[in-house]
């Protein structure tokens, strides 16, 4: 399995150019199911996600074209991928496939909406909680289909097709608001869904559905209403840019010192945490590039945040303003109100030499002057790059296990980072 070594104590300067977002660009491709046209999607990031997506699309009979790399495109450069589902050869989506990754699951709803039924194993993803899948099929049942759970697989019906109807989630889910939108794009009537996710993935997807032909208003809110329609067509659409990874950089670059500009990035996804690094005294400029992140000559300040929905404090950027923390003038209060699990990082950073105290849903995180190297793993993505952040910072040498955590979600992360001065090498083994 590869590891990662970092010798710490380097600042960053540079540019980073940052990717296609992974979790806009699996939703968006996932809709692919929903028309015998072709969906083209651009500025698609190179992970195993997106591989491992492709890999159930096409066991449900999708055609997957990938444009090759052009003059002047480098590994960092997103994929223009067009899927094609002509038919939907099978409606099932089997554990082997779908138990690796969570978003997987989508899959449900658009087999669901244009085939009358589907059967989707219950799916895996980041260890951070139980995360069920009950607001899923609560709100597939409330556009009128039969559901049981058999076997560890959902089995959905609607042999009459989906019917609009109204759908209150009572706490906001991202994977909920998907599987409600790719539903009811095509079910007979109107459908309300109140408490809706008001993520940029959400909006994202919502967007790619509207070129597709879909009648959908109110996107951004918490309350969208769809008018389904009896077909849609193929698009093109460009993956929006992934703010848990400009988030994850400008927290390195808070971390080490120095001067970043994230290219692409755009500030209005993520501006919560980037006011949270002002607080913190890190410096934010938005450019005409995308957003430059510089710390200069003084410390970080402790900050206490809570993690939210859209557009509060992203819970997918927790993990990685932890690791800041530690080493910040002052305790910090961290709040994690999404998953009930997702302090994994917490005893891997401790091997660093964080002090970190966790009480319920909250870590008191005690900043202390230095850091140092050591050989750490993390079980979740986000918690993985949280120690990529530490070992930047951390004297001597840090090496992270199971790389294919972070190789889920983080396009070329060691490029990206050497390019900006970082001691960052990949051992494959
Ligand atoms: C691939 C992807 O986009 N993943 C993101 C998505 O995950 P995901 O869509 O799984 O997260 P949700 O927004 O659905 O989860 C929010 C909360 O609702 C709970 N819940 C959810 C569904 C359900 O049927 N029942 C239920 O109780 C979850 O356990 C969690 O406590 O949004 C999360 C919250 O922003 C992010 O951290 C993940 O990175
Ligand atoms: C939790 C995440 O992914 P998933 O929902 O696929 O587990 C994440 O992207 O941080």
């Amino acid at each position: 399995m590869d590891k990662i070594r970092i010798t710490g104590g380097q600042r960053l300067n540079g540019a980073i150019p940052i990717s296609g977002a992974k979790n806009a660009a699996l939703p968006l491709m996932i809709a692919s199911l929903l028309t015998d046209e072709t969906l083209t999607l651009t500025n698609v990031p190179r992970l195993s996600d997106v591989t491992a997506l492709s890999r159930i699309l096409s066991n449900q009979g999708v055609d997957r074209t990938v444009a090759g790399k052009r003059i002047g495109q480098s590994a960092e450069t997103g994929q223009t991928i067009s899927l094609t589902a002509r038919q939907i050869v099978d409606t099932c989506a089997p554990y082997e496939l779908v138990s690796t990754m969570r978003a997987s699951f989508w899959v449900i709803a658009p087999i669901l909406a244009r085939m009358g039924e589907a059967k989707v194993s219950l799916p895996g993803g980041c260890a951070i909680g139980t995360r069920p899948v009950d607001l899923l099929l609560m709100a597939l049942e409330k556009l009128g289909a039969e559901i049981v759970i058999e076997n560890g697989y959902a089995l959905a019906r609607a042999p009459k097709g989906l019917k609009g109807g109204e759908i209150v989630f009572p706490k906001v889910t991202v994977g909920g608001t998907h599987t409600a939108l790719m539903a009811a794009v095509l079910a007979q009537g109107t459908t309300v869904i109140e408490n809706a996710a008001c993520e940029p993935e959400v909006t994202d997807l919502a967007a790619c559905l509207v070129k597709m032909g879909a009648k959908i208003e109110g996107v951004g809110t918490s309350r969208i209403v769809v008018t389904g329609v009896a077909r849609l067509g193929g698009a093109h659409h460009a993956v929006l840019p992934d703010r848990i990874e400009a988030g994850t950089y400008a927290m390195a670059v808070a971390m080490t010192g120095g001067d970043v500009v994230l290219e692409g990035a755009r500030p209005e996804l993520l501006q919560s945490a980037l006011d949270v690094l002002g607080q913190a005294g890190v410096d934010i400029d938005s450019t005409n590039e995308g957003i430059r992140v510089r710390r200069n000559g003084h410390g970080i300040t402790a900050v206490d945040i809570d993690t939210d929905p859209f557009p509060g404090f992203p819970t997918d950027l927790q993990a990685q303003f932890m690791a800041l923390m530690t080493k910040a003038k002052g305790t910090s209060r961290i709040r994690e109100t999404i998953f009930e699990n997702r302090f994994m990082h917490v005893q891997e950073l401790a091997r660093l030499g964080a002090k970190i105290r966790l009480d319920g849903d909250v870590a008191h995180v005690e900043g202390v002057e230095k850091l140092t190297g050591a050989p750490v793993m993390a079980t979740d993505l986000r918690a993985s790059v949280s120690l990529v952040i530490g070992g930047l910072a951390a004297e001597g040498d840090t090496t992270i296990n199971r790389v294919y955590h972070l190789d889920r979600g983080f396009e070329a992360l060691e490029a990206k980072l050497s390019r900006c001065g970082a001691l960052v090498e990949r051992i494959s083994s």
